[in-house]
């Protein structure tokens, strides 16, 4: 079975795994390792001194090692995702995963290990050999009952947290959804009436964790695959089932459901159906988070239910009840104190956390993580999404907080305020807005954005991928025949859903045609000339289709050399009135991102050039959420050496102070100096508060050499040049940009032009 899903097809799922370096994760060193004395230090002799600290003091080991910060994510695939089963191996994919998630969301190292063996002994005992490596171990799809035994052995025989996630990962974010579910039906814990369905790890978790709360032991009945766990059953069952047995005269799902007022799926793919949904109470709530698909989808219980409120594991619906919302923030807290263990009262803070994060107002600054919306508390609000960045900064002081007061804290936090804000910093706003304009395309209605060379595979991919995520409609021009023969052999079932322009053939061509000589003609070109560009440079038919509104964006860039595409382009589209159109680069290195302009346009600015650039840049900047630092970059520090070559920066810097702009500014200074806060303080009357993150270059050669120097040899993730600007939303991609850049780069192109229409003129890029 595969993930049925109508984002992305098989074949983009492997590719996903497969491109570049196959697999999601990869080791960088911490510290250098450039020179001789560096190895010295980093191994043998300079290794020796924290190796005989340790061995006296074993705690140091969080000061002079990795474990601090490193959780471990076993599993040894007996029970991956609800696929079952398939092995150690096979749950490679998935533990990477996991691992990632703990880096994206909490910035927890992590590594994923599989164990190949069912046996508990030999699993137990791998694992707690292991220990002194990590600071958490994360147990996960380990199938029951050996789950259980496996963790209670592991936490009684280690020294640091063993937090099988599937069990309590899941119970908490699921106790926060369902206090939230029964406020929100007005039910009282105490007489809600219960289906569980599983009685694997997940769901004996859960329902323990419920109980807890206060749902009376009779009110649930718990369900597996031989039907009603009741008392006196003797078919699979085993001592975690019996706990829940009950005593009742149904026997089937079908009978448990009438009248239930919730049910909890844990189970597996389609186990409930529409019948069932209709014989439950009033106000049903429906979790149904078996993964990757759910017990029953959301559609079909709205075909026959509107007044149910509904869960489910997956990120494609509202209301995703997943342990990703847990785990991440659950360790970067335990870690923090450096815990020993994760215990109850750490767990119930998370799910206290989260459950009271969900009635708050989306405040304007989060809105973005939700698409631009706001939503309130309610049916389809009644737990945060993943992406929202105040996960980070409530819940792991929530948690390390009931650490310290339970006594299991090896080192407290004494200024928990200083804490909650270094939390924030750990994730780069960059990433998190990015994806929050992503998401926000699918919200709005779709953008049409023109993919110009849709005849190279990359780009199609990209087409194929960018309509998939729902980011907008793509529109592709070239051959039809060559096209759809493509996205066939591609593994797109529907060809003719891809709308295709091809130049020779559309009825469009002399409006075009009209609309370029008309702005060419009284600049040298012949009526035929037009008629020639028209009908052979795909970048010029491209942009009239944008320019005539036939289109909302385009990208292109992969087979023409930038400086020829952006040529022809021009011919086409104006620069917003009273804007120099230019080019920001953007460089995401770890957990800082730099922006650089202008890359990719203006030869030798002006002094106001240099302004514009920069005041166009500092917005820009600021709708991805950060808070613009300029600074003026050359080879001299302010004066030092003169030189005529540096006045311009010195110029626009005065053009600033005379518009009164509303963000920081500074220059010229070295581009060290800009970026590093040890050799700002060389400079106390400078007026950058802290590290530029916006570097407006003296001319476009520096610019230039600098972002491919840095995306070449840094570790900096670039993404752009983005062509800012122009009155229509244009982007040109790097010749070498692969098929995910490009569903980058044309999500970006579409969400340009949203903030085209939204703000016309100077105010929506100055
Ligand atoms: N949304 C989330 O965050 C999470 C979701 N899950 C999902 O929950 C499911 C269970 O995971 P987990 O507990 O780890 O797995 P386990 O293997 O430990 O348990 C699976 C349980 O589901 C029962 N089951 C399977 N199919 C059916 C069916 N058709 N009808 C009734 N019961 C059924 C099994 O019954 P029996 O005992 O008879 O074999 C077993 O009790 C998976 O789909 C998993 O993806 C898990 C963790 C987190
Ligand atoms: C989410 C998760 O852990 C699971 O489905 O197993
Ligand atoms: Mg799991």
């Amino acid at each position: 079975m595969t993930a049925k899903s109508s984002k992305f097809t098989d074949e983009e799922a492997l590719r996903f795994h497969a491109a570049g370096r196959p697999g999601k994760l990869e080791i960088v060193p911490s510290k250098p390792m450039a020179t001789q004395r560096d190895l010295s230090l980093a191994y043998s002799p300079g290794v020796a001194v924290p190796v005989e600290r340790i061995a006296e003091n074993p705690d140091l080991a969080y000061d002079y090692t990795t474990k601090g910060n490193l959780v471990a994510v076993i599993s040894n695939g007996s029970a991956i995702l609800g696929l079952g089963n398939l092995g150690a191996q096979a749950s490679k994919p998935v533990m990477e995963g996991k691992s990632v998630l703990f880096k994206r969301f909490a910035d927890v190292d992590s590594i994923d290990l599989e164990v190949d063996t069912c046996d508990i002994d030999e699993f137990v005992n791998c694992v707690k050999l292991l220990g002194p490596s990590f600071g958490g171990i994360n147990l996960e799809d380990i199938g029951a009952p050996e789950c259980f035994i496996i963790e209670q052995r592991l936490r009684e025989a280690m020294d640091i947290p063993v937090f099988h996630d599937d069990q309590h990962g899941t119970a908490i974010i699921t106790a926060a959804g369902f206090i939230n579910a029964l406020d929100l039906t007005g039910r009282d814990i105490k007489t809600t009436k219960i289906v569980a369905l599983g009685a694997g790890a997940a769901c004996i978790a859960c329902i323990e964790l419920i109980k807890a709360m206060g749902v009376p032991h009779d009110n649930v009945v718990m369900v597996d695959r031989t039907g009603v766990i009741y008392e006196g059953r003797e078919k699979g069952m085993n001592q975690w089932k019996s706990a829940h047995a009950v005593k009742t005269d149904v026997r089937t799902l079908e009978e448990a459901m009438v009248g239930a007022d919730a049910i909890i799926g844990l189970s597996a793919a389609g186990a409930i159906t529409q019948d069932m949904v209709k014989a439950m109470a009033e106000t049903p709530i429906i979790f149904a988070m078996a993964n990757p698909d759910p017990e029953i989808t959301p559609e079909a219980v709205r075909e026959v239910r509107d007044d149910a409120i509904i869960a489910t594991g997956r990120s494609d619906y509202p209301n995703q009840v997943n342990n990703v919302l847990g785990f991440p923030y659950i360790f970067r807290g335990a870690l923090d104190v450096r815990a020993r263990t994760i215990n109850e009262e750490m767990k119930i803070a998370a799910a206290q956390a989260l459950a009271e994060l969900a009635r708050e107002d989306v405040p304007d600054e989060v809105a973005v993580a939700y698409g631009g919306a706001h939503p309130h508390y309610g049916p389809d609000y009644i737990i945060p999404a993943p992406f929202d960045p105040r996960l980070i900064r409530r819940i792991p002081p929530r948690v390390a907080q009931a650490a310290i007061e339970t006594g299991v804290a090896r080192q407290p936090i004494d200024d928990m305020e200083a804490y909650c804000m270094a939390l924030s910093a750990r994730l780069d706003p960059t990433v998190d807005t990015l994806s929050a304009m992503f998401e926000e395309l699918k919200r709005r209605p779709p953008r049409r954005v023109v993919f110009s060379e849709a005849e190279e595979d990359r780009v199609l991919r990209a087409a194929i991928g960018f309509k998939a995520a729902g980011y907008g409609i793509p529109v592709l021009v070239g051959y039809e025949d060559t096209i759809r023969e493509k996205l066939h052999d591609m593994g797109v079932e529907d060809p003719g859903s891809f709308e295709i322009w091809n130049a020779a053939k559309t009825d469009r061509r002399e409006a075009y045609i009209d609309y370029l000589y008309a702005r060419l003609n009284r600049r040298g070109f012949l009526l035929r000339d037009v008629q020639r560009l028209v009908n052979r440079d795909r970048n010029v038919f491209s942009a009239c289709m944008v320019a005539t509104g036939d289109a909302d964006a385009m990208i292109t860039g992969v087979t023409r050399h930038y400086w020829r595409s952006l040529k022809n382009i021009r011919r086409v589209i104006d620069p917003l009135p009273g804007l120099k159109p230019f080019g920001l680069s953007i460089l995401v290195t770890k957990g800082r991102t730099v922006f650089i302009a202008d890359a990719t346009v203006n030869e030798r600015p002006t002094p106001e050039d240099l302004a514009d650039i920069a005041q166009s840049a500092a917005f820009f900047v600021r709708r991805l959420g950060h808070d613009p630092r300029v600074a003026f970059v050359s080879f001299s520090n302010f004066g030092n050496p003169p030189s005529d070559k540096t006045e311009h920066l010195r110029e626009a810097v005065c053009i600033l102070d005379r518009r009164k702009v509303d963000f920081e500014y500074d220059g010229e200074m070295q581009a060290d100096v800009a970026l590093n806060r040890n050799l700002m303080e060389l400079y106390p009357f400078m007026r950058l508060s802290g590290p530029a993150n916006v570097l407006i270059m003296p001319a476009l050669h520096s610019a230039n050499i600098a972002y491919k120097m840095l995306a070449e040899l840094g570790d900096a993730r670039l993404i752009g040049p983005l062509l800012l600007g122009m009155r229509s939303s244009i982007q040109i991609a790097r010749m070498t940009a692969t098929a995910s850049e490009l569903v980058s780069v044309a999500a970006l192109s579409a969400s340009i032009a949203n903030a085209l229409d939204q703000n016309t003129g100077k105010t929506d890029e100055s």
